[in-house]
């Protein structure tokens, strides 16, 4: 998250008056994160966590992710549950924006993920993956395939700013991608679509809960493996490390055996995972709102990544054998 609204404190004191979490002793925006605006707050029962939606959220969707949360944590999955007003309701308006209460989640996002990080994220992938699977309400993924040429005609004249030539090497990997390759009948459900390091929270190399549902939808599952394999499986320098992607497939096919057509499809959904987040990134990073308390991601990261993935042949190189025998 980010500050992007900034919310006073008498107004929020107001806001907090259809709740039943006593008073606010004290609050702050939190600086992580660029979606949403967030802020900790620590009233006379606990600490909170307020999200104000921005940008990239359809009102609509709201309910979806909030009815996600709770269906995951009633089917074991430890996550943040929203919290209600006396009125019942979870969802209301704060600042001219969308805004829930949600619960605060013990623990640490790991700044440096080692091997177990990358098993225990694995295994939660899969448990999540298996705990939505009766969850009744869907939600297309908007940044799916059709998603990603809005991105780029959104940023593609100053692409070139950034990095000489990337304008020409997204055109071509987007007409790849788009020209009909992409897998339409792999096994789907909800997947988080945003399971990245700073959304998965440990204490120790125990991990003690996921956050952040604002991208979460119905789509492939294997597409929210790729996701996984990008954000966890590869060092500073852009290397990937195959030892990580090992345990993090492990443990993921221990939960929920990946099908040989989904391992298969791995490489070319690791791409477009890949450029998917570049776009985003790519669009934020030459869009920073002026005022904003944001740091904006680097959007170069997922170009050596998606390189990676064009070199890939097989999920032999992932660390992964063929019908999930492990390397
Ligand atoms: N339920 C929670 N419990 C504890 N801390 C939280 C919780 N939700 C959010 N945070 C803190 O706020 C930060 C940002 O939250 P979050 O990831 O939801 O925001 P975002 O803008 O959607 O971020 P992202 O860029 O990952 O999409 C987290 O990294 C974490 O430090
Ligand atoms: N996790 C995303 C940002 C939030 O969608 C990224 O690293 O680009």
């Amino acid at each position: 998250m980010a500050v992007y609204t900034d919310v006073a404190a008498d107004e929020l004191a107001d806001f907090l008056k259809q709740y039943d979490l006593g008073e606010l002793l004290s609050y702050k925006g939190i600086a992580e994160g660029v979606e949403n605006t967030n802020f900790l707050l620590h009233t006379s029962q606990g600490s909170f966590i307020l999200t104000l939606y921005e940008k990239r959220v359809a009102k609509n969707d709201l309910p979806f992710f909030l009815a996600l949360m709770t269906h995951l944590s009633e089917h074991g999955i430890n996550c943040p549950l929203p919290v209600k007003g006396r009125d019942g309701e979870a969802l209301r308006e704060l600042s001219g924006r969308p805004a829930a209460i949600i619960t605060f989640l013990e623990g640490m996002w790991p700044r440096k993920p080692n091997v177990a990080h990358c098993a225990g994220v694995g295994g939660a992938l899969a448990k999540m993956h298996l705990a939505g699977a009766n969850f009744a309400i869907r939600r297309a993924n908007a940044l799916s395939v059709s998603g990603w040429r809005p991105l780029f005609d959104a940023a593609s004249n100053r692409a070139d700013e950034v990095q000489p030539g990337l304008r020409a090497f997204l055109g071509q990997e987007l007409d790849y991608l788009s020209g009909g390759i992409w897998p339409g009948n792999l096994p789907e459900g909800v997947i988080h679509a945003d399971l990245f390091n700073d959304n998965v929270f440990f204490l120790g190399d125990q991990l003690s809960g996921i956050i952040d549902f604002t991208f979460a939808c119905n789509d492939m599952l294997a597409y929210d493996v790729a996701i996984c394999l990008n954000a966890w499986c590869f060092e500073p320098d852009h290397s990937f490390n195959v030892t990580k992607a090992r345990a993090f497939l492990n443990a993921y096919g221990r939960v929920r055996k990946l099908s040989d057509a989904e391992e298969a499809a791995l490489p070319l959904l690791a791409r477009g995972a890949a450029i998917r987040f570049l776009l985003t990134r790519l669009v934020d990073w030459l869009n920073v709102p002026e005022g904003a308390l944001v740091k904006p991601k680097d959007p170069l990261e997922y170009v050596r990544k998606l390189r990676f993935h064009q070199s890939v042949t097989s999920v032999r190189d992932y660390g992964l054998m063929p019908s999930g025998l492990v390397a």
